[in-house]
């Protein structure tokens, strides 16, 4: 808070000097270089605002103008090198009632401009202490708009970000070597990443949504905690975001977090009300595992709704199609169409992969589309109580957005109790 109030001034306020204040960041002084190179050869210098080292990744831009700690930590990020459009990145700090997961998932991180305060009431480190501490490697002074116009017009490419120590310096040999590891890192089509990031053993989840005041905690800000459960769901872990899980909780919903291998016939064994499939990183393709529980699971009758990386899961199960998008929908406020009620929701979106409109099976019907690109955003089967969205309803950037979609998988357990 100090900080906060030091930088007010205006009429009828007198300008405070600023305090000593520990998330002033040090890019004024030495800060060692660091080169992004992409497969194709271009090549950007900036500065390392990270941990030291190289990393690869599908390089992706993310056009939200908040919700970065949201970003690092999506697990649907795993394998990609995330540029984010907006360009003061980190003037809010990071906290630790904000992760979406317990560590970072990006490959790596690139932005414009890392601000020299960042402030806010509930932070409690600096972007750049906290990617140094999670060992992310991140570029910072980066002309970022050339660098989404060139993502948009080729596609996603891979890349690979070089951090330097300090008192290195870029060399040709140093670009050169990470343009190589750049063209050496897997392409993203093809890869199971959903069991890269999954957990490896059960839990179950009863924490609630953050509220500013918090009664059960004494008024003080927080999550609540589950006391009085309606029902029960088994959610299959393809690289699930906390947020969810407190979304189905905040609704009644004890969760029990399955891994993504789990056989239906091991989920079944927990006499669920509901079946969740989560979000999670790389393609859906050779799921093949899940693919055939979920399958399953929608024939056995149990409602199931899905989000992302479960929603194209629950679309190959279903006998349809995906393909891999040219740069994909990353970012808050794409603009979403229910088909049913014609209302437009703003919506999160964080995928590379879409399901193909073109040859959806008869008992799948389509609920959703984009209003940027026209692509599918939502399904639902119409032979059983299963339905899915590719974005994500658990941001909410709208700021409840498309949230009434917990409610709808709440109609659908209460309709079958
Ligand atoms: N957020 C997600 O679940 C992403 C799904 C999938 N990995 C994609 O890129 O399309």
């Amino acid at each position: 808070m100090q900080a906060k109030s030091s930088i007010l001034s205006g009429r009828g306020r007198t300008r405070k000097p600023l305090p000593e204040n520990p998330v002033l960041l040090s890019l004024q002084g030495n800060v060692p270089p660091a080169i992004l190179a992409l497969a194709d050869g271009t090549v950007y210098v900036g500065h390392s605002i990270g941990a030291a080292g190289s990393t690869v990744g599908e390089v992706v831009f993310n056009t939200a103008m908040t919700g970065y700690q949201e970003i690092l930590t999506d697990p649907s990020y795993c394998q990609q090198i995330v540029t984010l459009t907006y360009p003061h990145i980190g003037n809010y700090g990071v906290n630790f009632d904000d992760v979406e997961a317990d560590k970072v998932h990006v490959a790596g991180l690139v932005i414009k401009d890392l601000p020299l305060l960042a402030s806010n009431f509930r932070q409690t480190m600096s972007l750049g202490d906290y990617l140094v501490r999670e060992g992310t490697v991140a570029i910072a002074n980066i002309d970022t708009r050339k660098l989404t116009r060139q993502l948009r017009s080729q596609g996603a490419q891979n890349g690979c970000i070089m951090a330097l120590a300090q008192g290195e310096a870029v060399t040709q040999s140093l670009i050169d070597k990470a343009i190589a590891l750049a063209q050496a890192a897997p392409a993203m089509a093809g890869l199971d990443l959903a069991r890269v990031v999954t957990v490896k053993e059960p839990y179950a989840w009863t924490q609630t949504e953050w509220r500013l005041s918090q009664p059960v905690l004494g008024g003080k800000p927080g999550y609540g905690e589950l006391t009085k459960p309606k029902f029960h769901v088994v959610a299959y872990d393809f690289g699930i975001k906390k947020n969810i899980l407190r979304m189905l909780a905040e609704r009644g919903c004890r969760v029990t977090v399955v891994p993504a291998q789990t056989p239906a016939f091991d989920a079944l064994k927990y006499q669920p009300d509901g079946i969740f499939l989560s979000n999670g990183p790389g393609d859906p393709q050779p799921c093949d595992y899940a693919i055939a529980a979920v399958a399953e699971l929608i024939e056995s009758g149990i409602p199931t709704f899905g989000i992302c990386l479960g929603h194209q899961i629950m679309a190959l199960a279903s006998g349809a199609r995906t393909f891999k998008m040219k740069f994909g929908h990353h970012g808050a406020n794409h603009p979403v169409k229910d088909l049913d009620s014609g209302r437009v929701s703003i919506t999160s979106q964080n995928h590379g992969f879409a399901v193909d409109e073109n040859m959806l099976p008869t008992h799948l019907r389509a609920t959703h589309i984009s209003l940027f690109d026209g692509t599918l955003q939502g399904l639902e089967r119409t032979d059983k109580p299963a339905f899915c969205f590719q974005g994500h309803p658990e941001a909410s950037p709208g700021p409840h957005d498309i949230g009434y979609l917990f409610d709808r998988f709440l109609l659908a357990m209460e309709h079958r109790a």
